[in-house]
Order: structure tokens, then C-alpha cells, then sequence
């Protein structure tokens, strides 16, 4: 910054110092915008200063305790110096104004990414942001000081994903923990008041045995936050939620604690977050580090520089595991390459789908050519707002996989909602879920929505086809007769028009005026129509046990992508449906076929009229009821409206 200090560069008490970072600033220096947030304690503002794009936090300064806990912070501030910590750029601490201005952090915090924008990092991006988190709290509690509100929240990101902590508001240093702990819950004697309301509530779910114990804080506290912070992270999972991993969906759903039994059984019972699975990518040693940090006894949780020593190792290993995945595995005495082995033989097609697109990704596509630029002002256009609910119902796995991509390209009215169904195991709908919307976004600006999502699912069954083929050749543990499959389903709206390809058994309704109106239909052996396609085709369709069904392999779905022993028959190309939205569509419903199958259309739009009219409640309640008809499907549900609603009918 080319701000020039001003000295004395003190605060209004003298208490702050610094020798590099302003603490007065002229007026004229900056400028201060909307709200990006407004946290228990302060509001934080989109600001320049001194020309740059920077973030002000300005506390709710209403008692001299606040006014004093600002300078605490702001010493406390002066002193750091690392790349994990949000940098303290400037700060204004003299009456009538007292502001913290940081450096700006483009992709907001952990939790908004995991889960507003339902981000799901590769297991790359998710062990960096592990270990540079796990870095910067390293560096803290080497200088002796105890963060004490560790959690999503307080990650804020930058635009390559690098993770920075923020909030300082509870900090202390080591040696003051033992009596700011006593005096905390002394003040918080009162039942609503003080430092349970301020510092428990929305935290609580981060905070140690020990802490929720009232007992003293320590930095191993921190460690406990740390080990949550890093399980959300992979899992995507609000902790106790826990709504993917559960196999019994119903009960899960209404497991709701209450604040007191939830303490109780953290506290009592041991009771933890789901655990990321192996799926989720995660090498397993990751996974004990996790379940030491968050050990009842402090005694047993790592320090920072155990928990660094064992990510370095960790990271090591992953880096040989992604890079050697096709590699001949030999025996080797090296005990690091041991603890890999177990991991060669599973695929992670989630990132094999990823890595679709490394070389020749070329993005010249002009999207503008699909929007209508005219003048005209009367063009409808939906206003969005969309959520999602995926369990595994009775399945011990889930096969299904979604994504929601609302603004592609960052066009304001261009957005992508996709669901998959995965049989014969879930790599074609894990690799189809990250392949496909990348593919999607790098065709050739000639085609029409309609070709470019056709030309999208082709693409996707193609290369997922080779990519197993290359597994299979490369000896990498594949059977042969492995022929893993999916349906899928993708809305894709464009300012007033809205795109449904779909190939299979996936389902997805309009709520036009009240009504359920089809937007696809379903691709099944039953189907006369998709029945002659396939005989047509020279493919075999035979009445087995209770249905038609295609092929040796007896699928009952007439169009997939993967299934290559069913190739051509089960064509990837999908039926592709055009409509345009006016102001009497309500919502969009898309779902996987554990829905459709004890719930019908008409049921839908009646269950969603009595049920909060927020999208991932809606897409929960669906889901629950499909669950409570014992449908023994995975159910994904996906539920867009596409015109506000007023906060009446939210609240309800
Ligand atoms: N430098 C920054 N760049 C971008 N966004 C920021 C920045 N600082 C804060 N924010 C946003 O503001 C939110 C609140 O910031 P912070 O946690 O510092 O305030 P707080 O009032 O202490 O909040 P809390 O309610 O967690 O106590 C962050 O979660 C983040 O979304
Ligand atoms: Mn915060
Ligand atoms: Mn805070």
C-alpha cells in the first residue's frame, strides 16, 4: 500500500503499534460500500482504500467492554505476519470511528463455498487448504496465541483457493486463558446474556467437550475446531447433520438436538460428525489425523507441529498415489508407499471426471450468441433460487451424484442444475458429475443450447468409456466384466427458456399454474417406443422376472452413459425438450428415480405446497417422504424456484 503512516502510529490509547501497518487513516484514504456480511459482533463492508479493493470490519462498539476488546484485537492483529492469516492492511482507532481494513478475500469464506455454493474440493485442493490452515495455526500457537473460534466461517478464501484465517475476536494469548475463562462464564450467569450468546451460539458445534464443560480452554481446543473444520471440509456435510452418510434417512431427519442434548452427547456420549468416508477420496491416514484432533482428552489430540509433520507426510504419499495411479504396484519395503497401497486399486472417478479437460480445454465459446440481447425489455426473466437434498435412503452406498451450477461463465442468467444415477456402482455418475459441466462449458459457440447439452452427454459417456478402457488395460485391478453405468438428467436455463436433457430414468417437472407439467420422459425397456429403438438397433429386450429389460445385463433403463457392453443400444444421446418460462411457472423439480417411484408427479406439487417455501427444504421433504414410502432407492432431489417468494410463505 502506498499509505503513509502518520506518527505517532498509535490508537486513540496509545496500546496499538505498528511499524508497518497505518493505524490513522485521512478520511479521504478510503472509501466504504454495501455490507457483505454482518457477523454477531460487526459488519463487514466492501471498501477501497487507497484505490484497492479492500474488506472493513467495523465492530458494534455499544460498551466500554466492546470498546476495549477492539484495542485487544487490533494489538493482537499488529503482531501477526503469515501467509494463513487474513492480513490486517490499515485500521482507524480513534473516536468516532473504529475500523480493521484487510486485504480482500475474493471467494468469501469456507462455509458460503461449501455450502451455499455446494463447492466440492478435489482432494488436492482440500489437503492444501488443510495443510495451510493447519500452518497458519501452527505459527499461532507458536507465538502463544489460541484462535478459540476455528470454523468454516473464519476461512476466507482467495482466488486461487488458499485459505486464510480470519476473526480474531476471541482470541487470547495462552497464558491469560485460564482467566479469561473463569471470568467468561461468570458473566454468563445470566441466562440469555454475555458470553453464551455472543460466543456459544453457532459455534457450539466447533467447540471442544472441554469447552462446552465450562472447563479451561486450551490450545488443543483449537486442534478440536480444526479436526471438525477439516471433516466438513471433505464431506461437504454441516457436522450432525450428517444426512449423506446415513442409511436409514427418516430417523436421521428428524433427529433434530436441541442445543443441550447435543452438548450432552459431545460431551457424554463421544458423539462426533460423520466421518469423512474413503470415497470422498481421502487417504486414510488423513482420516486418523482428523479422529485424534478431535479425541475427548486433550492429552491424546496432536499439537500444530505434529498435526504439520504428519500432513506433510500425508500429502507425500497422495502426491504418489494421483500421479502413479496406473502404475504396476511392486512390492516395496518403503513404509510410506505401504500405507498407499490399499488405495491404488479404487479409482477415484470423481477426479478421473475432473481431469477430463487438462489438456485442449479451450474456452472461446461466446455464450453471449445464446442470450437475447435485443432491446426489448419485456423479456421474461425467472428469478432463481434453487437447494438440494441427496441421501442413500436403504442402499449401504449411494450411487447417486448432482451438481448445481446457478450463474455459468458468471452470466447472470445462464445456470446448470444436473443429477445421476449411478448402477453397477457409482463410477459412470462420479465421473459424469464433474466431466459433464466442464464439457459442457468448453463446446464451440456454433451450437445451439439444445446440441451443446447433447453433444455434452455424448462427449461425457465417451470419454468415461476410455477412461475405464485405459483402466482396464493398464491392469489397474478392474474385472472384466465391470460395466458401471448412470442415467442422467440436466436442466439448463437461459434467461426465459429452459433445456431439460435427459437419458433414462431421471425425472424433471414444471410447476406451471399450480399444475405439474413433464419436462422429460422416462427412457425404460417398458417404454414401447424406446423398446423398438433398441430392437431397431439390434439390441435384445427381453420380459424378465417382472419388466422389460435390455441385454444380457437385463437393464431396465434404454439409455445411460457408461453400461459399454450395452453400447450402442443404450445410446448416451438424450431427448432434449425446449420451454419457455412466463410468469406462471413456479418451480422446477428434478429428481433421480427414488423419488418417481413412490412419489408422483401430482404429489410432488402437493407436498411442496404445504412445506416452507425455501428449496432445500422442499428438496428435503421430498426426499423424507419418498424415504418414509420405503423406497429402497437412493433419492436425489433437486428443487429450483423461479420466482421469489415472498418471505411470508418462507417463514410459514
Ligand atoms: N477480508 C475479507 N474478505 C472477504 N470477506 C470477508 C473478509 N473479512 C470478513 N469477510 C466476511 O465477513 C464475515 C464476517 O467476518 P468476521 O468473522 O471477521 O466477523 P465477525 O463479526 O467476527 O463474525 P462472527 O459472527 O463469526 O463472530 C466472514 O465470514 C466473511 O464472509
Ligand atoms: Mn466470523
Ligand atoms: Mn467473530
Amino acid at each position: 500500500m502506498g499509505l503513509e503512516i502518520i506518527h505517532p502510529n498509535t490508537c486513540i490509547r496509545g496500546c496499538c503499534t505498528s511499524d508497518s501497518i497505518p493505524l490513522h487513516l485521512p478520511p479521504s484514504s478510503h472509501s466504504i460500500f454495501l455490507p457483505i456480511a454482518r457477523g454477531a459482533e460487526s459488519v463487514v463492508y466492501d471498501a477501497t482504500l487507497d484505490g484497492k479493493r479492500v474488506a472493513v470490519k467495523k465492530p458494534v462498539l455499544s460498551t466500554s467492554d466492546d470498546i476495549n476488546k477492539f484495542h485487544k484485537e487490533l494489538q493482537l492483529l499488529c503482531k501477526l505476519d503469515h501467509e494463513g492469516i487474513a492480513t490486517l492492511v490499515a485500521a482507524h482507532a480513534r473516536p468516532p470511528n473504529y475500523m480493521f481494513f484487510f486485504k480482500f478475500y475474493e471467494f468469501g469464506n469456507l462455509s458460503q463455498k461449501l455450502h451455499v455454493e455446494e463447492w466440492s474440493p478435489s482432494i488436492d485442493q482440500a489437503l492444501m487448504i488443510t495443510k495451510q490452515l493447519a500452518n497458519a495455526l501452527q505459527y499461532l500457537h507458536n507465538i502463544g496465541i489460541v484462535h478459540r473460534d476455528v470454523k468454516p466461517a473464519n476461512v476466507l478464501l482467495d482466488k486461487s483457493m488458499k485459505p486464510h484465517l480470519a476473526d480474531f475476536g476471541l482470541s487470547e494469548y495462552k497464558q491469560d486463558l485460564q482467566k479469561v475463562t473463569v471470568e467468561n462464564w461468570r458473566s454468563s450467569g445470566k441466562p440469555t446474556g454475555g458470553f453464551h450468546k455472543k460466543n456459544m451460539v453457532g459455534t457450539l458445534i466447533y467447540m471442544a467437550p472441554e469447552v462446552l464443560r465450562k472447563e479451561i480452554h486450551t490450545e488443543k481446543s483449537d486442534v478440536y475446531s480444526f479436526g471438525i473444520t477439516i471433516n466438513e471440509l471433505l464431506t461437504g456435510v454441516v457436522p450432525y447433520t450428517d444426512l449423506r452418510t446415513e442409511a436409514q434417512a427418516h430417523t436421521v431427519l428428524e433427529m433434530n438436538y436441541t442445543e443441550q442434548q447435543l452438548t450432552a452427547a459431545v460431551v457424554s456420549e463421544g458423539l462426533r460428525p460423520a466421518l469423512a468416508g474413503t470415497e470422498s477420496g481421502a487417504p486414510p491416514r488423513l482420516l486418523s489425523l482428523i479422529q485424534r484432533c478431535w479425541d475427548a482428552d486433550t492429552q491424546n489430540r496432536p499439537s500444530f507441529d505434529d498435526v504439520v509433520t504428519e500432513l506433510d507426510l500425508i500429502i507425500a504419499n497422495n502426491k504418489s498415489f494421483t500421479f502413479e495411479e496406473n502404475a504396476v504396484t511392486e512390492s516395496s519395503s518403503d513404509d510410506s508407499t505401504k500405507m498407499v497401497q490399499p488405495f491404488r486399486k479404487d479409482v477415484n472417478w470423481f477426479f478421473q471426471g475432473e481431469n477430463i479437460l487438462k489438456t485442449g480445454c479451450k474456452s472461446d465459446f461466446d455464450v453471449k450468441s445464446w442470450c437475447n440481447n435485443s432491446k426489448n425489455g419485456s423479456l421474461y426473466i425467472p428469478v432463481l433460487s434453487w437447494g438440494s437434498f441427496a441421501t442413500c435412503g436403504r442402499r449401504e452406498t449411494m450411487e447417486d451424484t448432482h451438481f448445481l451450477m446457478p450463474r455459468l461463465w458468471n452470466e447472470n442468467d445462464i445456470h446448470v442444475f444436473g443429477i445421476f444415477d449411478g448402477h453397477r456402482g457409482g463410477a459412470a455418475a462420479e465421473f459424469s458429475v464433474r466431466a459433464l459441466p466442464r464439457l459442457l462449458q468448453t463446446l464451440d459457440c456454433t451450437s445451439s443450447p439444445t446440441d451443446a447439452l447433447k453433444e455434452a452427454f455424448i462427449n461425457t459417456d465417451v470419454a468415461f468409456r476410455k477412461e475405464l478402457d485405459e483402466q482396464r488395460k493398464s491392469k489397474a485391478f478392474i474385472q472384466k466384466d465391470y460395466h458401471p453405468g448412470c442415467t442422467a438428467i440436466t436442466a439448463l436455463i437461459v434467461q426465459n427458456r429452459l433445456y431439460v436433457a435427459n437419458a433414462g430414468d431421471c425425472r424433471a417437472i414444471l410447476c406451471r399454474s399450480g399444475c405439474p407439467y413433464p419436462l422429460s420422459k422416462d427412457h425404460v425397456a417398458s417404454c414401447l417406443e424406446e423398446r423398438e429403438r433398441v430392437t431397431g438397433l439390434g439390441g435384445q429386450v427381453k420380459w424378465q422376472l417382472d419388466t422389460w429389460r435390455v441385454g444380457r445385463a437385463a437393464l431396465q433403463v434404454t439409455r445411460s452413459i457408461g453400461d459399454d457392453d450395452l453400447k450402442p443400444w443404450v445410446t448416451a444421446e438424450p431427448e432434449v425438450t425446449e420451454t419457455v418460462l412466463s410468469n406462471d411457472d413456479e418451480y422446477l423439480v428434478i429428481a433421480s428415480d427414488g423419488l418417481w417411484d413412490v412419489v408422483s408427479n401430482l404429489e410432488v406439487i402437493n407436498i411442496i405446497k404445504d412445506t416452507v417455501k425455501e428449496p432445500g427444504m422442499c428438496s428435503k421433504r421430498l426426499a423424507t417422504e419418498a424415504a418414509e414410502r420405503d423406497s429402497n432407492d437412493n433419492i436425489t432431489v433437486i428443487v429450483v424456484f423461479l420466482r421469489p417468494v415472498s418471505t411470508a410463505e418462507r417463514i410459514y
